[in-house]
């Protein structure tokens, strides 16, 4: 039995990783998920500046999953590229995941060219979604700019990129977005960020529980798990099948992972989880995943993927 998945024209020895955001800040959180189980890692989102992010608490943990508004610190686009380049002397031929962001299209253009002037040569993620940066709307909503920015990004970079998307919840916008994607030469979108602008409460303060933005916050976890397979799923039908699929939103066990996949992935993400229970929860993982494949008589990830059925 094998859980190895072929993405944006690399092998990976099995289906799992990060999510951007979980684990991947700095070079210790990178090595300790490139020490575990995980198939690769993904950074946290650059920007062409380092940034402190929003005030805190900005991160907190419920009973079903997560809400955060982190505002996108990171240590900069730089940092991650002279770690990933010098990752990939220590593990060659292993393909890591650069995700970017800029707060338009000229930055987003600027990204790029530092990528492309590097050393890197594994796989960028175009993060389209972050929702918590207060007075920037999410690019993944706006559905002309998020066209205009692929056409000038696969105007001139031409190495694989994937999207990472925020939810969608219309059936037309499923439609929309898989025929703006399906113009473009994508190696994979990546569904779903977390659900934005949610809200916790604690009861008995009558508090939010994080500082930015009143409280608001983008969910993850648990709670997400059913509006991730939807996405997942509605763009496994509706895109062109050299787009693949990363499943992202609501893994904590195996069976997740086999639902991910049954709806298209060709890999997956953990957020939340990895999280809660650290690096080591992928060699849990891939041993629920494995039995459930066992039991079920699938050898590879490729016999049962998107072969959802339905009534
Ligand atoms: O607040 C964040 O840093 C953040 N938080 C998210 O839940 N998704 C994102 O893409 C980002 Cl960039």
């Amino acid at each position: 039995i094998s859980t190895a998945t072929t993405l944006a024209g690399s092998n990976f020895d099995n289906c799992m990783m990060n999510a951007s955001g979980v684990y991947c800040m700095d070079s210790d959180e990178l090595l300790a998920v490139e020490n575990s189980k995980a198939a690769t890692f993904v950074t946290k989102s650059g920007t062409l500046q380092p940034r402190k992010g929003n005030p805190e608490p900005r991160y907190f943990e419920t009973e079903f999953g997560s809400i955060n508004s982190m505002g996108l610190p990171n240590n900069g686009v730089d940092y991650y590229l002279d770690f990933v380049s010098q990752d990939q002397i220590n593990h060659p031929g292993k393909t890591y995941f650069l995700s970017i962001t800029g707060f338009n299209l000229a930055e987003d253009l600027e990204l790029l060219q530092k990528v492309t002037d590097s050393d890197f040569a594994g796989v960028v993620e175009l993060n389209l979604s972050c929702p918590n940066v207060p007075g920037k709307p999410q690019t993944g909503y706006d559905f002309e700019t998020v066209d205009a920015i692929l056409k000038a990004v696969f105007d001139v970079y031409h190495k694989p990129l994937g999207v990472k998307l925020p939810p969608y919840f219309d059936i037309i916008h499923f439609d929309q977005m898989a025929e703006i994607l399906n113009k473009y030469p994508l190696s994979y979108v990546n569904s779903i960020n977390s659900i934005g602008n949610g809200l916790y409460i604690n009861d008995d303060t009558e508090t939010v529980v994080i500082k930015p933005k009143q409280g608001f916050g983008g969910i993850g976890g648990e709670y997400v798990k059913p509006t991730a397979l939807a996405n997942v799923h509605a763009f496994y039908q509706r895109l062109n099948k050299d787009i693949q699929i990363i499943g992202t939103g609501g893994i904590q066990t195996g069976k997740d992972i086999f639902e991910h996949i049954l709806c298209g992935a060709s890999m997956v993400q953990v957020g939340t989880a990895l999280m809660v229970e650290g690096p080591v929860i992928f060699e849990r993982l891939t041993a629920e995943l494995e039995a459930i494949m066992a039991e079920k008589g699938y050898d590879n990830i490729e016999d049962f993927r998107g072969k959802l059925n339905y009534l």
